[in-house]
Order: structure tokens, then sequence, then C-alpha cells
């Protein structure tokens, strides 16, 4: 099984991909781990990644899954994966579709939650930018960010229960 959690920077993708993972005993994948140096100086700088920037960055992620797939670990993958055909492009080496967690909500809110946040280099001033490229995925888990962490985790835990028992 992979499970991505995706949205945009801010959106929670990090804390309740490590619960989702606990929970599901499977490894868990930090998409922010694989930037270069160069992307993330980028970011750091107030700068937009562009396509360009993204693909090697989801082939090496593209990889990882692969090889923890191929030694029969279930994975979970926080990663923003704003475009369908990055997403795409994520999950076509493995050979897998993955079940995708959307993280929604409004940018108010991710905006003041980025704002808290300590210790990270992505700068609220790409927020808006984040949002702009965000395509929303079609078939996907959405949750409502708003609610407490222990509640998403319960409706993303639902939401997968439900997803397996229609196939
Ligand atoms: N449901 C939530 N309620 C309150 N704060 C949250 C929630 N989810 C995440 N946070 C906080 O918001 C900030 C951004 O979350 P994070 O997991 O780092 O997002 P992302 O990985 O998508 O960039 C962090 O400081 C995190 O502790
Ligand atoms: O494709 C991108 O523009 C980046 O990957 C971006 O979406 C990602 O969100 C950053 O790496 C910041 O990391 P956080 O999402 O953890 O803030």
């Amino acid at each position: 099984m992979i499970v991505l959690v995706m949205g945009v920077s801010g959106s929670g993708k990090s804390t309740i991909g490590r619960m989702l993972a606990d929970a599901l005993g499977a490894e868990f994948l930090e998409a922010d781990s694989f930037h270069s140096p160069e992307n993330v100086a980028k970011m750091s700088g107030g700068v937009p990644l562009e396509d360009a920037d993204r693909w090697p960055w989801l082939d090496a992620i593209g990889s990882a899954i692969t090889g923890l797939r191929q030694a029969g670990k279930p994975v979970v993958l926080a990663c923003s994966a704003l475009k369908e055909a990055y997403r795409r492009r994520l999950f076509d080496r493995a050979g897998e579709t993955a079940r995708v967690v959307f993280l929604s909500g409004g940018a108010d809110l991710i905006a003041a939650r980025m704002g808290r946040r300590q210790g990270h280099y992505m700068p609220p001033a790409l927020l808006p930018s984040q949002l702009a490229t965000l395509e929303p995925p079609e078939a996907a888990i959405r949750v409502d960010i708003s609610h407490k962490p222990e509640e998403i985790l319960a409706e993303v835990l639902n939401g997968l229960k439900a997803a397996s028992a229609t196939g």
C-alpha cells in the first residue's frame, strides 16, 4: 500500500503523515528531505520552484518508493505533489496507484501556521504561489485541516478503510 499525503506547504503533511505512518505501521517518507541544496536555496530565498526543478526531485522520491515497495513495505509519503503530472511521475515507477489524502484548508489558516512554524526553510511568502500551482486531486480522501491532528488522523483512517472496502 502507498498513501500520499499531499497539500501546499504548511497544510500539515509532515504532521499528519508521520501519525498515519505510525498508525499503519508503514515506512514514512518526507519529500522535503529529497530536495537538492539548490532547490532548498531557491525556496529559502523566496523563489518558487519550477517544473524543471521538481522533476529530478520527484524521480528521487519515486526511486525510494520503488525500493521500499520491492522490499514489501507499506509506505506513507508526505509530499506537496501539487500537480496531477507530479503525482503521476511519483508513482509511475512503482507501478502502483497510491491512495491520496488531500489536506485542504484556507490560505489564512495555513499562512498563520507557517508563520508560527520554527526552523523550516520555506517562507510564508511562497504560499500564494503554492496555492496557484495546486491542482486539487479528483479521487482523494479530502480532509479539513482546521480540525485537530488526532481528528484528522481518525478521518483519514476511516477514509482508507472505506476505500479498501470498495476496492
Ligand atoms: N491540524 C493541525 N492543527 C494545528 N496545527 C497544525 C495542524 N497540522 C499541522 N499543524 C502545525 O502547522 C505547521 C505546518 O505543519 P507541517 O506538518 O509542517 O506542514 P507541511 O508538512 O505540509 O508543510 C506545523 O507547525 C504544525 O505543527
Ligand atoms: O514543489 C514545491 O514547490 C515544494 O516541494 C513545496 O511544495 C514544498 O512544500 C516545500 O518543500 C516546502 O516544504 P513544506 O511543504 O514542508 O513546507
